[in-house]
């Protein structure tokens, strides 16, 4: 079709609305990744199930080609939602039928796993292209991740701005995958917590705090390339091109950090509420001055505070281009919210960048703001480089 689903009746809306334009699928990198993040999030981290190399790759071809349609407005399969056997099940499930793209990215990503067993036996004859830097993430201070919410052997993020996109996007291929993967744990975001655009106007977390100033932005054209993609003099060959993917779930606090003063929760942050701006002055986007002083002689942006401590200068110049979400999974027992983060970042190398900045961050002697969160999920998966015309997520690693 024209970017729309194929079976639907109605006409396309009026005028083109860019939120809901298609984003190509095909690239030197994945779409995703520096793509302006969407404002809605779908993630899915799933196990095979399936032990035959041929079937993980007759996978991974179906959820390409089925990527390629749904990210371009398409329904999946060759007949789509309502054209096939009015006797067989539909080859897609429906609920996008009349919706724009909406800005789908489909992105992909290979945990652990999916190369060698818990014991470190080889899986699908992929051993020998275990990447040294897809080991699992050292533990850290002050972590309470529980098991059901961490690793998987596959990756699968959806970004859209209607959240009906994303759920449908990863609803099929959940669906294509049966009897060969099942879901582990999935996530639905909102609100997207960084801007990866100059050309967008930054997002706030659900601690009310403009999130997202100094991310890398997909304008700065050699940040992004020192610190997102991986070259070739990292290898393995098959992942050049390609990113890390860390992912966190970060349960906040929300109702102790409102017991918080306006003062206190800038000084945690280091940064204004209103403006976003740094403690040490200026407005959003001016510099941080980690030397400034206030009038009473002590540091206006605090030792401990997040922004400092998670800042280039005291980590070794590591960056990262974080994408992540909130997410509002209704509520506790006992009244409270369950809300948080679901933090994204991508790296070039996750050792000497997630790891380094978190390492930093974490305890209760460091960033102020652990007091109001707690990391109780987490991922790392090594998201293979785009995808060229006839070629399928993860062809170079089977080649
Ligand atoms: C290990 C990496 C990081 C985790 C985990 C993390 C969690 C986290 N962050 C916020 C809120 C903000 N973070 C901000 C900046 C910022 N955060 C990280 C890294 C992690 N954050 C970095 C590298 C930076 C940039 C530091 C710099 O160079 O200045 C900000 C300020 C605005 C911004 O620049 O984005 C806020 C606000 C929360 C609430 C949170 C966990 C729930
Ligand atoms: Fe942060």
């Amino acid at each position: 079709g024209a970017g729309y689903a194929a079976a639907d009746t109605s006409p396309p809306p009026v005028a083109a609305d860019p939120h809901a334009l298609p984003i190509p699928f095909e690239g030197v990198h994945q779409a995703g990744i520096v793509t302006p993040a969407q404002d809605r999030l779908y993630f899915v981290a799933l196990d095979l199930t399936t032990e035959d190399r041929d079937s993980l790759i007759a996978l991974l071809k179906q959820w390409t080609a089925a990527a390629r349609q749904m990210t371009q407005g398409n329904d999946v399969g060759e007949m789509g939602a309502v054209s096939g056997s009015p006797y067989s099940p539909p080859e897609d499930t429906g609920e996008a039928l009349g919706l724009p793209p909406s800005g789908l990215t489909i992105t992909i990503g290979f945990g652990r796993g999916m190369f060698v067993d818990a014991k470190g036996r080889p899986r699908f004859g992929l051993d020998g292209k275990l990447p040294d830097l897809l080991a699992d993430l050292p533990p850290f201070v002050g972590d309470r991740l529980d098991p059901a919410l961490c690793g998987g052997d596959l990756a699968i993020q959806a970004c859209a701005n209607d959240p009906q996109i994303a759920v449908h996007a990863i609803r099929n291929l959940v669906r294509i995958a049966f009897g060969r993967a099942t879901v582990r744990y999935s996530q639905m975001g909102f609100g997207r917590t960084s801007s990866t655009s100059s050309a967008q106007v930054t997002a706030r977390n659900l601690f009310g705090f403009k999130d997202g100033t100094a991310n890398i932005k997909v304008e700065q054209k050699k940040d992004v390339d020192d610190f997102v993609w991986v070259h070739e003099q990292d290898g393995p060959d098959w992942l050049v091109g390609g990113s890390y993917l860390v992912t966190r779930k970060i349960d906040m606090r929300i109702e102790i950090w409102d017991r918080e003063s306006l003062e206190g929760q800038e000084a945690s942050i280091g940064r204004a509420k209103g403006s976003g701006g740094p403690l040490s002055g200026g407005d959003e986007f001016a510099a941080i001055d980690l030397a400034a002083k206030g009038d009473d002689g002590e540091p206006a942006i605090a030792e401990r505070s997040h922004v400092r401590l998670a800042h280039p200068d005291v980590n070794h110049g590591a960056k990262l281009l974080r994408r992540g979400y909130n997410f509002v999974d209704g509520s506790n027992g006992l009244g409270q919210l369950s809300a948080g983060l679901f933090f994204i970042a991508y790296q070039r190398d996750p050792v000497q960048q997630f790891v380094q900045i978190q390492r930093s961050l974490a305890g209760s002697t460091r960033d102020l703001l652990n007091e109001y969160i707690v990391h109780v999920g987490s991922g790392l998966f090594a998201c293979p480089p785009g995808v060229g015309r006839d070629g399928y997520w993860g062809d170079k690693l089977f080649a």
